[in-house]
């Protein structure tokens, strides 16, 4: 029989951009890369597009600075188990967590992340909205393609790194099973996440993504701020130039995101979150998969 603590995970999705959840207040668990990877494997583990480590800002160090600001750190983690710096949906359906532990009511709270603080509202109606901050968008061309296609694409940084190509028909990216190459290399040197986007209509588009570290995923909620981004400067609509705030709605494979661009430049974004079970490891089943 086991002696060791039981690891307590949740499992939630924002627009079906899926996370495991690991709550760790005190930031005592050791989640290596591999540690995240099993997790979220989705035949022999729990299965996640990504992994949101719930730790308290004061006992992490890279969130100590942000802890007077902010109680909770999102340490976020790719599905590979590698580290990015933002997760849009991934911080919409943390604060849903803390809501759903009773460490928060509805209204606003204040998530520190590798890119900041970040203030959350989670509305009566259940949507939760995220204020992303600004977009930088790094000058040069890009490239990216699939098989004999290929497409400029806007470089858009919301924290992370993204490839926004606007193309004819959303079949024109292919399976998506390995990264779309992207050119010139030096453009992305740490990798890119990289968005394809149609039209739906007036300020409505629709995407799918590639997601650095996790494949394609149903929802991007940086890649929907990022392809907002993109499409109101190919539009005219840059809230910068007209002086007004700018409001996209994308379509994503698993839902639809409500993106606001202010004429200050800050984003928000707006969404469902999800908490759909709640759970124990097997004790040391980590363990042994890590080993
Ligand atoms: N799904 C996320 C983005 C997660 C990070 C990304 N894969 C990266 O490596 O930059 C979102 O909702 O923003």
């Amino acid at each position: 029989m086991s002696t060791r603590t039981p690891i307590a995970f949740l499992k939630g999705h924002g627009t079906e951009n899926d996370f495991v959840i690991v709550p760790d207040p005190d930031n005592v668990i050791d989640l290596s890369p591999a540690a995240v990877a099993a997790l979220c494997d989705r035949r022999a583990g729990i299965g996640g597009d990504g992994l949101l480590h719930v730790v308290r800002s004061a006992a992490h160090p890279e969130a100590k600075d942000m802890a007077a600001e902010a109680e909770w750190f999102m340490d976020y983690r790719n599905g590979d188990g590698s580290i990015a710096e933002m997760c849009g949906n991934g911080v919409r359906v943390f604060a849903r967590y803390l809501q759903h532990a009773g460490h928060t009511a509805e209204g606003d709270l204040a998530i520190a992340t590798r890119g900041g603080v970040k203030t959350v509202h989670i509305a009566k109606d259940g949507d939760v909205t995220v204020g992303m901050g600004k977009a930088r968008l790094p000058e040069g061309d890009v490239k990216v393609s699939v098989g004999e296609r290929s497409w400029p694409a806007r470089n858009v940084n919301m924290g992370n790194p993204h490839a926004v190509a606007f193309v004819d028909d959303l079949a024109h990216a292919g399976d998506l099973y390995s990264p779309p190459p992207f050119s010139p290399a030096s453009a992305y040197p740490d990798g890119v996440n990289v968005e394809f986007v149609v039209d739906r209509g007036p300020r409505h588009v629709a995407l799918r993504v590639h997601e650095r570290g996790s494949g394609e995923t149903r929802s991007c909620g940086t890649g929907a701020c990022a392809v907002a981004v993109a499409t109101a400067r190919r539009d005219g609509t840059d809230p910068a130039v007209t002086g007004a705030p700018v409001t996209y709605t994308v379509d994503v494979p698993g839902g639809t995101l409500v993106i606001t661009e202010r004429p200050d430049g800050e984003i928000e974004m707006t969404g469902p979150a999800v908490i759909v079970a709640e759970g124990e490891l097997e004790a040391d089943w980590l363990e042994t998969v890590v080993r």
